[in-house]
């Protein structure tokens, strides 16, 4: 008998055969990325017209090759134009972004591989252009200092952490809830003069701390991988925006439905969370395309409602200087 990559018994019967396969690719890369060597080298473009890198491509092959026989009848893939067909009678639908962070990748920075679980139908499009509220299943492995996967089946948070010394990922909490106290913000703020204004006036009011309306310092963090930036927020609370901007190709931001907002969103609410695309909750949304992109901002449930109510103050308030907005007393 082989030993578990990972301890089952919290996980649906009918899902443990796709997260033992997700265990143990997620344990092999995570030996890959320890070993290092020329990862970070490009080798071409992604569907998307992302630059991949070696180590993107590692990773796919890798969680592909894993998932071929365990039930799973389409894969959707952030490093492949179309879904694949692995298994004509398999249930599942998977999509999954295999490497998250690429940036990070020749910096020693923790980076992540990110799943979404559905009900397979018939085709690849009834699979994944579905409402993101219909995952029966999401999670993220973390290739940080310690390896960790989060995973969610729609009843709380489960927390494995991967055995240094092994291969198998053993649950070390059933029910992660997601901290509310953290005065902390996640913003690529290069990118400021590219906001749209209520996204600027959010920041602002932070970042005019104990001075401005909210009376209150925030702390700030960007780490420039949504998985480390997710994991942090988890342990930690606080809250992550990536906006739509006015650069060309980011009218609807950086990051992608199916494969990094629903399967995060879906995780975060069920640690006591909220995830919107600024005003409107990612799950009640759903992709158009498979590589379709949205802006995104979750974390702390009473944080992502402050910045709804940003968007839906009129011009003159969100453009007044930030000593004026009374409103937003922290
Ligand atoms: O470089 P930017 O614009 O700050 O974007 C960082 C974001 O891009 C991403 O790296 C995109 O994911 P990929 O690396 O999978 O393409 C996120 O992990 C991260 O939040
Ligand atoms: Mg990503
Ligand atoms: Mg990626």
């Amino acid at each position: 008998m082989t030993a578990e990559t990972i301890e089952t018994k919290a996980i649906p019967d009918d899902l443990r055969p796709v997260l033992r396969a997700i265990a143990a690719a997620g344990a092999r890369l995570a030996q890959v990325i320890r070993r290092g060597g020329d990862l970070a080298s490009p080798v071409g473009t992604n569907a998307d017209g992302d630059g991949q890198k070696a180590l993107d491509v590692i990773a796919d092959d890798l969680f592909r090759q894993a998932l071929s026989g365990t039930g799973v009848r389409w894969l959707a893939s952030e490093e492949q134009e179309q879904a694949v067909a692995l298994d004509p009678n398999g249930r599942l639908a998977i999509a999954i972004d295999p490497l998250d962070g690429s940036s990070n990748i020749d910096t020693n920075v923790s980076i992540g591989t990110i799943f979404s679980i559905y009900p397979a139908e018939t085709t690849a499009e009834a699979s994944f252009l579905r409402p993101a509220r219909q995952q029966i299943g999401a999670g993220y492995i973390i290739y940080g200092p310690r390896c960790a996967m989060m995973l969610t089946f729609g009843s709380g948070v489960q927390h494995y952490a991967l055995d240094p010394e092994g291969d198998s990922f053993q649950l070390v909490a059933s029910h992660q809830q997601l901290p509310d106290c953290a005065f902390e913000f996640a913003i690529n703020v290069s990118n400021y003069r590219h906001w749209p204004q209520p996204i600027r006036a959010y920041i602002d009011d932070c970042l005019a701390g104990n001075d401005g309306p909210r009376e209150q310092n925030f702390n700030m963090r960007w780490v420039a991988s949504l998985v480390a930036e997710t994991h942090r927020i988890l342990v930690r609370g606080g809250v992550f925006l990536y906006p739509s901007d006015a650069r060309n190709g980011y009218q609807n931001g950086r990051l992608r439905m199916l494969y990094e907002c629903a399967p995060i969103a879906f995780l975060i609410e069920q640690a006591g969370g909220r995830a919107t695309d600024g005003l409107r909750p990612i799950l009640d949304q759903g992709a158009g395309t498979l590589h379709q992109r949205t802006p995104f901002v979750f974390g702390s449930a009473e944080k992502v409602d402050r910045i709804a109510t940003y968007h839906e103050l009129p011009a003159t308030e969100v453009s007044a200087l930030f000593g004026h907005r009374g409103l937003f007393r922290a």
